[in-house]
């Protein structure tokens, strides 16, 4: 069985505050982009192992025992004690990039394995075990537009269609870690709460949905910041760093023919349909 884990953008990212745990808080809206990695699995038929992991397309550093889809197996697999299984994970969304690719696998993982093996688990259920692999994981069970809160983890669904809109992400050849980047944020509440920016005209938030992180990581990498500016040049609507890096979206108009976009070797191009 097949499917197709996607990536999202964070629309707006404002970290508020840290908490005792080490984590923060912070507030954000993600939104489903259709840049998707290939995720198959099957019963694996020598029993002498649990789980063998094919990888292909981008590479994915560690070990497969830390892939967040072995991860997911292994959840299951205590509760439920699933058959050995055979896993083939084909990588286009690029890690490191703030698009939540490997939490993307994680939830769709723990989807696949419920349809598979019918394990009737319920999407909150699914929701509980994502959360547990990964900050923003849980998101990616409803897929759907969301306002989040917490450390990323406590929703309320939106009203927000950005259907017909082209999106470009653009990542450059540089890796941006998110534990070290929320290490450089001084948390604080945003002037323009972003559930309410997010209803004002597409025209409007680039003056007011400001990502935190830009601050930190532009400095460090200027790369980052350069490409947000040629999007903007490029004719795009909002542009912004997607989640803490490295990635950088564009969203144009429907109508508008995104010129040919031309970044330095190793840069990674995806241009859409939202
Ligand atoms: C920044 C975002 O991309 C926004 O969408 C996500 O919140 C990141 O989520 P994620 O990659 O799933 O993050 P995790 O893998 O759970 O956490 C990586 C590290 O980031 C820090 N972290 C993460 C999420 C959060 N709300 N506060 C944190 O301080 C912690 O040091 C953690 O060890
Ligand atoms: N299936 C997977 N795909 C990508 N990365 C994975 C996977 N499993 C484990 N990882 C590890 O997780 C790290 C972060 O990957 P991911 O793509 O989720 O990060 P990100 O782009 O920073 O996303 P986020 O928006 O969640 O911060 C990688 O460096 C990699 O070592």
């Amino acid at each position: 069985m097949i499917t197709f884990p996607n990536a999202k953008i964070n629309l707006g990212l404002s970290i508020t505050e840290k908490r005792p745990d080490g984590y923060h808080n912070l507030e954000t809206v993600f939104y489903p982009v259709a840049l998707e990695d290939a995720l198959e699995i099957h019963t694996y038929s020598q029993e002498d192992k649990k789980f063998a992991l094919y990888q292909h397309g981008l590479e994915i550093t560690g070990n497969p025992e830390d892939n967040l889809v072995v991860r997911a197996y292994l959840l299951l697999n205590k509760e439920y004690h699933l058959p050995p299984i055979e896993i083939h994970l084909y990588k286009h969304i690029p890690s490191g990039a703030g698009l939540g690719g490997g939490s993307a696998d994680a939830a769709f993982m723990l989807k696949l394995l419920n349809e598979y093996y019918q394990l009737k688990l319920t999407e909150s259920q699914l929701e509980v075990y994502a959360a547990t692999l990964g900050a923003d994981c849980a998101f990616f069970i409803k897929n759907t537009p969301t306002f989040a809160e917490g450390i990323g983890n406590i929703f309320s669904p939106i009203s927000l269609s950005l259907k017909g809109y082209q999106i470009a992400i653009i990542k450059p050849d540089v890796f941006v870690s998110t534990r070290e980047a929320f290490s450089k944020i001084h948390p604080h509440h945003p002037e323009f709460p972003i559930k309410e920016v997010i209803r004002r005209p597409i025209e409007e938030w680039k003056e007011l949905l400001i990502n935190d992180f830009e601050t930190s990581v532009f400095p460090q990498h200027p790369i980052i910041k350069e490409i947000k500016e040629e999007l903007y040049c490029q004719g795009a609507v909002y542009a912004s760093m997607s989640g803490s890096g490295s990635s950088v979206f564009g969203l144009f108009r429907p109508e508008c023919c995104i010129p040919d976009l031309n970044f330095k070797e190793g840069t990674f191009c995806y241009i859409g349909k939202l």
